[in-house]
């Protein structure tokens, strides 16, 4: 069975307006690495989003394990897929707050919750001394790799990654890398990644999917040689979406 599948989905703004995404359809297996590419514009966030049910298909159906994600309680869906958005908030929590909270949700013991976050602290490198802080006393890159802590901490069958490297150095990139290959290698963790960085997705994700104009239109099982014709496609994609802002 497949642990994620999408039928038909589309999504539109506001009626008449033109769709952020038209008649989706693909599948996910657990332990699958997908990369979603395409310009700008073209309806990755958007995707990632309807996964997390931050918003609903306006046609179409999305299933999670068998099931309708519409009759699953998002925070009981929230804990099993999660998502990194491109810019996160810790929303006037400290990070050691923002480490435990989701932990608070899932009822489990005080000890357990600080016993995770000192595994987790430890498995990131996450400075002592950051785990007073708040967001404000934390630069964009810094933001970003709490933010994926706080993810990885929720230990999730679904992992949805949006630009997870676009702030990062180099090291914590790769490091990044090495760990989601532990992760879906060693306890078959899903990864869901929209990545600009071709080279990161090239390292990592076994399969790609292309959107333009809110379309899907590449779902391809990767070999390494693939990369190659993609990145030309992308270059292409992007020539014509930059063309359509002029
Ligand atoms: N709430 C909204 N209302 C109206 N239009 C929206 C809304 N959210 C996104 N859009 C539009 O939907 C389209 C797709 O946006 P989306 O953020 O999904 O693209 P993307 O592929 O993730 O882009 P990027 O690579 O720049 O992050 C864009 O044209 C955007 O302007």
């Amino acid at each position: 069975m497949s642990q994620l599948l999408l039928e038909h989905v589309s999504l539109t703004a506001s009626v008449g307006s033109h769709p952020l995404l038209q008649d989706v359809s693909f599948e996910v297996k657990a332990g699958d690495r997908v990369a979603i590419v395409g310009p700008s514009g073209a309806g990755k966030t958007s995707l990632l989003r309807l996964l997390n049910r931050l918003g609903d298909p306006t046609q179409g159906q999305i299933f999670f394990e068998g099931r309708e994600i519409r009759q699953i309680p998002p925070t009981q869906l929230r804990q099993q897929i999660v998502m990194v958005p491109q810019e996160s908030k810790l929303l006037g929590m400290t990070v050691r707050q923002a480490l435990e909270y989701p932990l608070t949700l899932k009822r489990i013991s005080r000890s357990m919750i600080q016993q995770q976050v000192a595994i987790w602290t430890e498995r990131l490198h996450l400075p002592e001394d950051w785990l007073g802080r708040t967001e404000l006393q934390l630069s964009v890159g810094q933001r970003q790799w709490v933010a994926i802590a706080r993810a990885l901490i929720m230990q999730p069958k679904i992992l949805l990654l949006d630009e997870p490297t676009s702030a990062l150095d180099a090291g914590r990139s790769r490091y990044l890398i090495n760990l989601l290959t532990d992760l879906a290698e060693n306890h078959r963790i899903t990864i869901v990644m929209v990545n600009h960085q071709l080279d990161v997705a090239e390292q990592f994700c076994d399969r790609v999917l292309q959107l333009e104009e809110g379309k899907l239109v590449q779902d391809k099982i990767l070999r390494q040689t693939d990369w190659l014709e993609i990145k030309q496609q992308l270059i292409d994609a992007e020539t014509h979406a930059a063309e359509g802002w002029e």
